[in-house]
């Protein structure tokens, strides 16, 4: 689904972040991301979704080279690519349902009411539909952006740091609806310190664990 070739990145007029990071996300993989804070894992989730392209290397999303990928190809792309961004990113003066209708909007498709009814049910979230989103506790605000990442039933599913500012009983349930999406056959990645986390989820799916650190991307020990 998602291809690194020898891959480094270089932020404009700062020293390269990574450099010869070759990896693949297979379809229905499941994966995690780990790394020291500012090690480059949401620049490395921006590079999946081609918001940045690599300064080297090559980097293939669904077989195609993001590199020369123009604007409506790329919007096509992330159209198949779902983002649990770390800040969930809602509009405040936008209840709920239509925040998790955006995506649908932004695609020009009509908003199904009744997909996103299933998806609010899903996050055990009908009750409020139409609640502001700052009125929303941590983990509803997470649950919430879940539902938004999947309303277009994308292939992927990038969350950064999905559970940070969770306790560990709400980490759990939301780790619980990515293992679902995963069984069915969607292919996660998730960033994120929690090793607690990793090894929850260890204890369900085949998980791989990937480590930032140093400007290189490597298999995580065997501790995990
Ligand atoms: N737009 C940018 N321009 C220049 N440098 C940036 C930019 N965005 C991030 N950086 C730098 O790149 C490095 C990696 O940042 P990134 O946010 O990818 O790390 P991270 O591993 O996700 O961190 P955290 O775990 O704290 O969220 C940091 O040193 C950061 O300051």
């Amino acid at each position: 689904m998602i291809e690194m070739r020898d891959v480094g990145f270089a932020y404009p007029r700062e020293e390269a972040l990574f450099q010869g990071i070759s990896l693949e996300l297979p379809r229905g993989s499941f994966h995690f991301l780990t790394g020291p804070s500012g090690s480059g894992k949401t620049t490395f989730l921006r590079l999946c979704i081609a918001e940045l392209l690599p300064t080297q290397g090559r980097l293939t999303v669904f077989g195609q080279d993001a590199a020369g990928l123009g604007r409506d190809a790329i919007a096509g792309l992330r159209r198949r690519i779902g983002v649990v961004h770390q800040d969930t990113q809602f509009l405040d003066h936008l209840p709920v349902a239509e925040n998790i209708a955006l995506p649908m909007t932004v695609a020009g498709q009509p908003v199904d009411m009744q997909a996103i009814r299933d998806l609010l049910a899903w996050v055990q979230m009908g009750p409020q539909a139409r609640t502001m989103p700052p009125a929303l506790s941590g983990g509803e605000r997470q649950r919430a952006a879940l539902a938004r990442a999947v309303i277009l039933s994308p292939d992927v599913i990038l969350a950064d740091e999905p559970t940070g500012n969770l306790d560990w009983d709400m980490s759990l349930r939301l780790l619980q609806l990515l293992i679902e999406l995963n069984r069915s056959g969607k292919t996660v990645l998730i960033a994120t310190h929690d090793l607690n986390l990793i090894r929850a989820a260890k204890q369900q799916v085949s998980a791989r664990v990937l480590r930032i650190a140093g400007g290189r991307l490597q298999a995580a020990g065997a501790e995990l």
